[in-house]
């Protein structure tokens, strides 16, 4: 436990006594809420808020005499429920006495900002228990106590015998409220309940809120992972969030059963209400073997209050958007994320692999309860290239498909016939080519199919007669060939476009009912006489052709376009001959060095000549730079792509005299000269050692440079992720310290320029470079005010972008807090921000360590490189803790680049001290520290 101080901002946690001697803990958060937890049957007593007002209910006739449990707070009732078992009404957890954790977890929190907690334990030791229920099981339980006044418990049930067990759980919580009949609670309409008062029947909930009126013992089952309790009279909200915990018990005596009650005033009933976070229907089962624990139980309550109760209705359904957000169809999700990052859309999506899905991302519509996607709308957005097989065809609750208007070639996707719901499919204006897929019948739902404006060739199948509710089909302005289909079994069909394809006829009489233009521009048809019941309809006889354009025959207007396409290229061949001579004269060796830069791979070196040449511009250099070199000689040198980023490639340009320098060239600036030239001007002028200071940079219409110095050691980001094999370096805990605490102090420098306002906006393990002396030194900032847009999120760097810059599109210093402790993060566990197992799950780092670190309490975060040394132990979770804090969702709870330039120096300090460097440890050390972080 940790141990109490007199430093107010600090949170304190105390050892205390009750009036029987009973040991109890009592949390203090820094700013004054305060927790108070019973030893006996670990039972938290009190929560109360900053203001002191109490929370929780604890009836003045509880009896806290041991065993009996304490009528109020919120006892535990485990590993029974109620009577539904052998044991004693609620299990006996309630009653035993529970340990503080002697020795508590690896990793004692995951929050530096201020949680107070503590870590208990009941197991299975004594005789009586054992007896009991004959299985041996350890029950972790940490109860801590937010900044933000929230209350947590966490619990870990370990099975540590060599049998399974089943358990049921429920966190009996007693609300303290002003009037029963005043309380509303929330979360549970429409769900399945066990009525506990009429023989655990089962009901549905009618209501849209439950309020009381009588007695109440009632199971709800499966619901969701958040309810709210609004206290109207209070004016006071209570927020229950759980995880892992299915049902929600709810319960009030009333008068009569209050009366019964020995340790429960008659008229108490009226101020209390169990909302209860549970798992009882479906008791969970723990298989042998100690990894085989339970996972993810916790119960968060946050209690609100505002002077308006709408503001809890919005609180609330925020709470459940949050819910709806999380309840994400993962596997549709990641299709789409698939198909996306193949097929690269030039207008950027906002889709995301952070957010929400059916909330937030363009053109996907979810069912109603969001648990599979049904429409994909994606036209005009620049989709190149083919289709990926095995994406798209994943969606098979799709209806929707619009993919019009986009640049998409290749077949018709094959795997399209997975798609069985689909009742719309959009393809038109795209570059489709080859047969129309054989067999329509696959697609049972068809109603509407545009697949007009595109290369396809072959016949029309057959099989499109098998649709049944078909009502538009369109395929004009294909190739298609050979004889016009019998629809005539396609009722439904109100709508048909074969027009201006290779189709012979004659046209089906049943599809004369449809107007001529239907089947203009058709390489031959002729009509049959409709038969007598259409006779009336209006049926010209074949029309002449309609112009294609500009009043043209198809034929003129081909030959139109073959001569003008002559005469174009006659006009390239002259202008392409031209620059070659320029080039030649005005260069020298140019053509070698051109051949250089091909060669490597660089600058796409002839566009990027002439346009240089066209600007007539000038590099602009920093005061004080020594460079001499001049944008000719940038041109000439040879250069290499060292990386392409969020806002443009970066070279390596080694000039004639040998120097080397970075040449950023960026890729859709927004900003104009001016503020471009401006914004150069306040990153040029940041001169720090932790910097990569920008030399010159360059700004023409067609071209943006920036011109930094090269650092040969490498990025972070190659260090810690490049070359994995065998002849891998470590990268060893000094030099991770170095980097954190030089990356830190150089974006600390950055967040004090242009009057504290400047933000790095990209900070990322590649864009942070080891300077001569080892240090972290970063690079590539301040580039978010001059670019167009965010780069599209489905990248690397999605991983570092913090919840709100996703929402927002802005970043500011507090998400640039964010990605570097993102980046503290990666140098802590060696992975990347956003990496795929081996199963090709995409694991986002950030998520990955709180549910480690949340869950299982070991030290399985840490690389396994950093486990070969010895005495690091404390420093990696100071630094954890650190990092932790820096990637918390709420912006204003993050530290400040100062704070942590600070916080990250006094751990490095301390590690100094203990010697030069950790050494590394024998093997048989390595892999028990690798597991010494179980408790
Ligand atoms: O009196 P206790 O054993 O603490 O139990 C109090 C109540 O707990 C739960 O809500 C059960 O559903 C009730 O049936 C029970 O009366």
């Amino acid at each position: 436990m940790e141990a109490s101080t007199d430093d107010e901002k600090r949170p304190m946690v105390d050892l205390v006594k009750d009036k029987n001697g009973t040991d109890q803990v009592l949390l203090q958060n820094p700013k004054g809420a305060s927790v108070k937890i019973s030893l006996h049957g670990g039972q938290v007593l009190s929560w109360k808020t900053e203001r002191g007002d109490e929370l929780l209910f604890t009836s003045a006739k509880a009896n806290s005499k041991p065993p009996h449990p304490v009528r109020g707070g919120i006892p535990i009732c485990f590993p029974q429920f109620g009577t539904r078992g052998s044991l004693e009404q609620h299990g006996f957890a309630r009653n035993k006495m529970w340990l503080v954790e002697n020795d508590p977890p690896a990793l004692p929190s995951f929050d530096s900002t201020g949680k107070a907690y503590v870590d208990l334990v009941l197991k299975s030791s004594d005789e009586d228990t054992t007896r009991i229920w004959p299985h041996c099981f350890e029950f972790h339980l940490r109860v801590s106590l937010g900044l933000d006044g929230n209350l947590t418990l966490i619990s870990r049930v370990r099975n540590i015998n060599s049998k399974p067990f089943s358990f049921s759980i429920a966190y009996h919580t007693y609300f303290s409220i002003s009037d029963i009949s005043e309380v509303r609670v929330e979360g549970l309409e429409t769900l399945d309940y066990l009525d506990n008062m009429l023989d655990k029947e089962r009901f549905t909930e009618q209501g849209d809120a439950l309020t009381f009126e009588s007695e109440i013992d009632r199971v709800y089952l499966n619901s969701k992972d958040v309810v709210a309790v609004f206290d109207h009279e209070r004016k006071r909200t209570f927020l229950i969030e759980k995880e892992g915990l299915p049902d929600v018990v709810v319960w009030n005596p009333w008068d009569k059963k209050a009366k019964a009650l020995p340790d429960l005033g008659d008229e108490e009933y009226k101020h209390m209400l169990c909302v209860d976070g549970a798992a009882i229907e479906k008791p969970i089962t723990l298989k042998p073997a100690s990894d085989q624990r339970q996972r993810n139980i916790s119960f968060v309550f946050c209690f609100l209050t505002t002077p308006m109760e709408e503001a809890w209705r919005v609180i609330f359904t925020l709470c459940l958007l949050i819910y709806v957000a999380n309840a994400d169809p993962i596997q549709d999700k990641r299709a789409l994320l698939e198909f996306l990052t193949l097929m690269r859309p030039t207008r950027s999506l906002n889709w995301n692999e952070t957010t929400s899905v059916c909330n937030t991302w363009t053109g996907v519509t979810c069912n109603k309860d969001g648990s599979r996607i049904t429409a994909v709308r994606l036209p005009g957005v620049g989709l190149n290239g083919q289709i990926p097989p095995n994406t798209l065809s994943r969606l098979s609750s799709l209806t929707v498909l619009s993919l019009r208007s986009n640049r998409i070639s290749g077949l018709f996707p094959g795997d399209f016939a997975e798609l069985k719901d689909l009742a719309f499919l959009y393809l038109q204006d795209n570059d489709f080519s080859g047969q129309l897929p054989e067999d329509f019948s696959v697609w049972k739902n068809l109603t509407s199919v545009n697949l007009s404006n595109n290369d396809f060739n072959g016949t029309v199948p057959d099989s499109l007669a098998s649709l049944k509710r078909v009502q538009s089909l369109n395929l004009a302005n294909n190739s298609l060939s050979g004889d016009i289909p019998d629809l005539s079994g396609v009722s439904s069909l109100q709508h048909i476009d074969l027009s201006y394809n290779n189709l012979n006829g004659p046209i089906p009489s049943w599809l004369q009912r449809f107007p001529t233009s239907s089947y203009q521009g058709l390489g031959g048809f002729s009509l049959v006489q409709p038969p007598p019941d259409l006779a009336h309809q209006e049926l010209k006889p074949r029309q002449k052709p309609k112009p294609h354009f500009l009043g043209l025959t198809k034929t003129v207007f081909l030959l139109i376009v073959i001569a003008v396409s002559v005469v174009l290229l006659a006009v390239l061949v002259f202008v392409l001959a031209v620059c070659y001579l320029r080039m030649k004269l005005s260069q020298g060796d140019g053509i070698v060095t051109d051949a250089k830069l091909q060669k490597k791979g660089g600058m796409s070196p002839e566009k990027f000549v002439s346009r240089m040449e066209d600007a007539n511009n000038r590099l602009s250099f920093f005061e004080g730079c020594n460079y001499s070199f001049d944008l000719e000689d940038l041109l000439r040198a040879s250069a290499e792509v060292l990386g392409k980023g969020t806002f443009g490639t970066t070279y390596k340009a080694v000039l004639e005299d040998a120097t080397s320098v970075a040449v950023k060239r960026l890729k859709d600036v927004a900003a104009g000269k001016r503020d471009f030239e401006q914004q150069m001007e306040i990153i040029g002028g940041i001169k720090h050692e932790n910097v990569v200071e920008l030399k010159a940079y360059y700004y023409s219409k067609d071209e943006k440079l920036m011109v930094y110095d090269y650092f040969g050691n490498g990025s972070v980001a190659s260090l810690l992720h490049g070359n994995r094999g065998e002849n891998r370096v470590p990268l060893d805990w000094e030099t991770r310290m170095s980097i954190a605490i030089g990356a830190a102090k150089g974006i600390a420098r950055i967040h004090q320029e242009n009057n504290g306002k400047l933000v790095h906006g990209n900070i990322k393990s590649s864009n942070i470079f080891l300077n001569s002396e080892r240090n972290g030194c970063v690079s590539d900032l301040g580039l978010t005010a001059v670019m167009s847009a965010l780069a599209p999120p489905i990248s690397r760097q999605a991983g570092y972008r913090a919840p709100e810059v996703t929402d927002t599109r802005k970043s500011s210093q507090l998400s640039d807090v964010y990605s570097f402790g993102v980046v503290l993060l990666e140098l802590l566990t060696g992975k990347s921000p956003i990496h795929t197992t081996a199963g090709d799950e995409i694991i986002h780092l950030v998520r990955w360590v709180h549910s480690v670190v949340r869950e299982e309490w070991t030290a399985e975060v840490f690389d396994v490189e950093l486990l070969r040394y010895t005495n690091i132990e404390e420093e990696m979770v100071e630094m954890l803790q650190i990092a932790m804090s820096c990637v918390v969702k709420a912006p204003d709870q993050r530290p400040k680049m100062s704070d942590l330039v600070r916080l990250i120096e006094s751990v490095g300090n301390r590690q100094a001290s203990l010697g030069p460097e950790p050494k590394p440890k024998s093997e048989n050390e390595a892999s028990e520290t690798s597991t010494a972080g179980e408790i």
